[in-house]
């Protein structure tokens, strides 16, 4: 649920009271971790590939902490780019925060940010706490690493290691993917008026040796897709062959796919994710470590357009 009417309409703000659905020792870690900070204060970083639950996550600790009667503020530093500019600025005082005073700030994809504006954002995040605003950070980049590299601000770099919470991929998840799959027909069923029961046992074993690049958005997409295909009582291979790029004769049982296919899927999840504009086709093109030219050519290759 969105709440409106808030001064800043950059900020999102959401009541996350969604179940998180999984049986995975990865996701009970990372359930168990959430229940043990809420009863802290320190800054919590959430580490994982892109939409493995991080926000979903962050919502359930809010809501499990003193802080839930406030709102849990989530900012994007990939598409709030005039928040984060305002809130970021040396002067910013953070009175436009004071309605939300007691409750919790999401900053998403932290390493996206530039190297300076890292530290503008922790030096902003300094006057947050003093608000009594917990605050909680998230990045799909592992920020260890980006240190290592000094591509991670050290100040921040130390304010997020207090506390992290690491959620794994949906591959390393398997425990996961039946039950999300189960909750999305259900899901899906009701907004499609369709009544389908469930999958085959080879379409259950397709998406057990799937790698799930895109974590559980793709698996939300890959269901969707599979239910407007069927009109069976079961999602078999064939519903689901075209979208993970397998062949319809072969199958997919070894969890192989060609590199070509699955350079094409990361290149449309990353531009998916950073957009199709000039500035969103660099931070993609830094995302994938590859050059704007080179990025320019594979979209023209595999005729990728939005
Ligand atoms: N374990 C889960 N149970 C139910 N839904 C889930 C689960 N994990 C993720 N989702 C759903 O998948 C979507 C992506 O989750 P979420 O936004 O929390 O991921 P994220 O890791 O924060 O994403 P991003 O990398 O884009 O910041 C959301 O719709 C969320 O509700």
């Amino acid at each position: 649920m969105i709440v409106g009417g808030i001064d800043m309409p950059m900020f999102l703000v959401r009541s996350l009271s969604q179940d998180i659905i999984g049986e995975s020792k990865g996701l009970r870690q990372a359930v168990e971790g959430c229940r043990k900070a809420a009863k802290e204060n320190a800054p919590v970083m959430f580490q994982g590939e892109v939409s493995t639950g991080k926000l979903l996550l962050a919502g359930f600790l809010h809501k499990e902490s003193k802080h839930s009667r406030q709102p849990l503020l989530v900012v994007d530093c990939i598409k709030d780019e005039d928040m984060i500019h305002e809130l970021l600025a040396p002067g910013f005082e953070c009175k436009q925060l004071d309605r939300y005073e007691g409750g919790s700030i999401y900053f998403r994809e932290v390493a996206t940010l530039s190297l300076g504006k890292q530290n503008q954002l922790y030096k902003a995040l300094e006057k947050i706490e003093k608000r009594k605003i917990r605050a909680f950070l998230s990045s799909s980049q592992n920020i260890h690493l980006m240190r290592m590299e000094k591509a991670f601000d050290p100040d921040l770099y130390d304010y997020a290691s207090q506390w992290e919470i690491a959620v794994p991929p949906l591959r390393q998840r398997k425990e996961d993917i039946l039950p999300l799959v189960r909750h999305y027909i259900g899901v899906f069923n009701l907004k499609l008026r369709k009544s389908i029961q469930g999958l085959t046992p080879q379409a259950e074993e397709i998406l057990l040796a799937y790698r799930w690049p895109g974590n559980v958005d793709e698996l939300k997409q890959i269901i969707n897709r599979a239910m407007h295909l069927s009109n069976e009582s079961h999602i078999s291979q064939r519903h689901l062959s075209d979208n993970l790029g397998i062949s319809k004769e072969d199958g997919f049982s070894h969890g192989v796919m060609p590199l070509e296919r699955m350079e094409e899927i990361l290149l449309r999840s990353a531009l998916e994710r950073y957009g199709f504009t000039l500035e969103g086709k660099k931070r993609a093109a830094r995302a994938l470590n590859i050059s704007l030219a080179t990025l320019y050519n594979k979209l023209k290759r595999y005729n990728l357009n939005p």
